[in-house]
């Protein structure tokens, strides 16, 4: 078996090792056509100088210009080979990477952030450039050196002491910039995700005049990652410079050493000038390693972010795919929290639905009643306890069959970029053909007229650049998405927190549609005249359930409810509750 990568991304790119290897075989060729134009000088000045044969002359060029070509071609089919080898990594790790990046993950909750995508591009990009072939071309350095140890001993020691203070230079550059470069890409990440939210509540912003403020505070963070950023490269500079001037310098050196040789008669001035040239070779890679640390750092910081995200996503695909959704809710001793977070939000709640019943869910803000709505649809797992529909429990359920399944209505609505039909329909390819679900879901939710109204109707498209709908708007759409399918369980968090009067009418007979239909709904609402039209009623509070039973029962027995518009804290006891 073999060994498994700590890093998942890379893992991920285990069969894309042949090609590295075509590509590190390919590099094998291309140190020895380097040596096509020097040696044609060198050739040129021991043989057609001394012969004046221009015949020489011409089979020479000849020559030098064929090996060029080759070395040209070659470095041709290394690019191709690499976009390829970047094409080949897009398509093996960036669905996987999109998807995992929205699952939550049960160490650090889904803390993915817009900037990961990014960090994919990033490793991508690094590993099919020349980035790559730096490397392998470094690789063959001690060839050069064995070359020039062939050409004499001395250009050999010389050569290795060159090639080991720049080594030596390259690590002790990484080790002195690691921390601050570490610091520099954390508060990039800080600065642009702050950036990022003042730009998505900008009228929020300048409504209230916080505009100054929050560009002095993104200054703030902006100017606190460019202090790392300049941290870090301070000693790269200074490296650097030592490393330019001994790059500089050993030109100087090598042709004092050869001259020396040469006047020892050890050498010919030709092999002075080839083993110039071959210097240049072998240092060449080793100083565009150096000199591009930044971007092989900003690929190891990239790869630990997109490691982090990748580590947990083999789970759910792992998990079967099972039968349609039927029989009763069966909620037991659950206890949640946000995904990443240690505060319970919800502790032992238990309740048991029957199916078809709509349920009220109320409580006080802050009662936790959104959080069991995620909960239920299981976009936050758990921490203990289990949630079963008919004999399935939810958790082992394929999350996007799960999802298809079942309705959803968040609290706060946004719809996707697209057009509304395709929003409604959950973006499912299908219903382009076949439009009748989409009409349905909308006749369901009572919005047909408001489409109408829509300058394209259906065809309208909303998101960045498209139709603004309001808020009233939007949550009605919503309510046709959540229904779209005509699912069996359904879960609206304060459906009318938004809606006009018809609009709540309208609200009030899909509803009894519903019940009709046997749909299992659980509706979270503050708006009392709801509960009107649901079977059961729920009161939560500070994550617990106060009372759980038929609406008529904790209506009656809770004389509070009727009396509050807006019910802030519901007294009593929990009896009635079903667990
Ligand atoms: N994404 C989150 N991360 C961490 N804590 C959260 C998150 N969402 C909600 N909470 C916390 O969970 C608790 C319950 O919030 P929740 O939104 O479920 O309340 P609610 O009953 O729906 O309130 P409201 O009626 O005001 O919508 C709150 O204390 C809140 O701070």
């Amino acid at each position: 078996m073999k060994p498994k990568l700590a890093s998942p991304t890379l893992n991920a790119l285990r069969p894309l090792l042949p090609a590295y290897a075509g590509l590190f075989a390919l590099s094998l060729f291309l140190p020895f056509l380097y040596f096509s134009a020097p040696l044609f000088v060198s050739q040129i000045m021991e043989r057609v100088t001394t012969s004046r044969s221009e015949l020489t002359l011409f089979f020479l060029a000849i020559i030098a210009l064929f090996l060029l070509s080759v070395h040209a071609f070659l470095e041709w089919v290394r690019q191709k080979a690499l976009r390829r080898i970047g094409a080949d990594i897009d398509q093996r790790l960036g669905l996987v990477l999109f998807d995992a990046m929205h699952r939550p993950r049960p160490a650090a909750g889904l803390n993915a952030s817009p900037s990961t995508l990014n960090d994919f591009n990033i490793v991508r990009d690094t590993l099919s450039s020349t980035s790559v072939s730096a490397v392998f071309d470094a690789f063959w350095s001690p060839l050069f050196i064995i070359a020039m140890a062939l050409v004499h001993w001395v250009f050999g020691l010389y050569a290795l002491l060159m090639v080991v203070f720049s080594a030596a230079m390259s690590l002790l550059n990484a080790a002195l910039v690691k921390n601050d470069n570490e610091r520099f890409q954390r508060m990039s990440g800080k600065a642009a995700e702050f950036g990022f939210a003042v730009t998505r509540n900008v009228e929020t912003v300048r409504a209230l005049g916080m505009l100054p403020r929050l560009r002095d505070r993104w200054y703030d963070l902006h100017g606190r990652m460019l202090g790392w950023q300049q941290a870090a490269a301070r000693p790269n500079d200074i490296i650097a410079a030592v490393v330019r001037f001994v790059r500089n310098a050993q030109m100087v050196l090598i042709y004092v050493i050869g001259i020396i040789l040469f006047l020892q008669q050890e050498v010919s001035t030709s092999v002075v000038f080839i083993a110039m040239i071959v210097m240049l070779r072998a240092m060449g890679p080793i100083d565009s390693l150096i000199t591009n640390w930044r971007s092989y750092a900003g690929f190891a910081s990239a790869l630990s972010r997109v490691d982090a995200i990748l580590k947990d996503a083999t789970q759910q695909t792992n998990r079967i795919s099972l039968p349609g959704l039927s029989g009763p809710l069966v909620v037991s001793r659950v206890f949640a929290s946000a995904p990443g977070g240690d505060k319970p939000i919800l502790t032992d709640v238990s309740f048991s639905v029957a199916q078809g019943r709509t349920v009220g869910i109320v409580g006080p803000s802050g009662a936790g009643k959104s959080c069991l709505a995620r909960v239920l649809v299981g976009v936050w797992p758990p921490r203990r306890g289990s949630i079963a529909i008919g004999d399935h429990d939810l958790s082992h359920w394929n999350e996007d069959d799960l999802g298809q399944q079942m309705g959803y209505m968040p609290q706060d609505v946004e719809l996707l970029p697209g057009t509304i039909a395709e929003n409604i329909a959950r973006f499912d390819p299908k219903a382009a053909e076949d439009s009748s679900g989409i009409i349905a879901a909308a006749e369901l939710a009572g919005i047909t007229d408001l489409i109408k109204l829509l300058p394209e109707g259906y065809n309208t498209r909303v998101g960045p650049g498209g139709h603004v709908l309001s808020g009233g708007q939007r949550s009605r759409i919503a309510l046709a998405r959540a229904v779209y399918g005509m699912p069996s369980f359904i879960v609206l968090d304060e459906p009318n927190s938004n809606l006009d009067a018809l609009a709540e009418q309208s609200l009030m007979t899909m509803l009894q549609k519903l019940q009709a239909m046997q749909s299992t709904v659980l509706i979270v609402t503050h708006k009392l005249n709801i509960l009107n039209y649901c079977d059961d009623v729920l009161v939560l509070n500070a994550g617990t359930v106060q009372a759980f039973g038929t609406r008529d029962q904790i209506v009656d027995r809770i004389p509070r409810i009727r009396s509050q518009p807006n019910l802030m804290v519901i007294e009593g006891s929990a009896e009635g509750r079903r667990s």
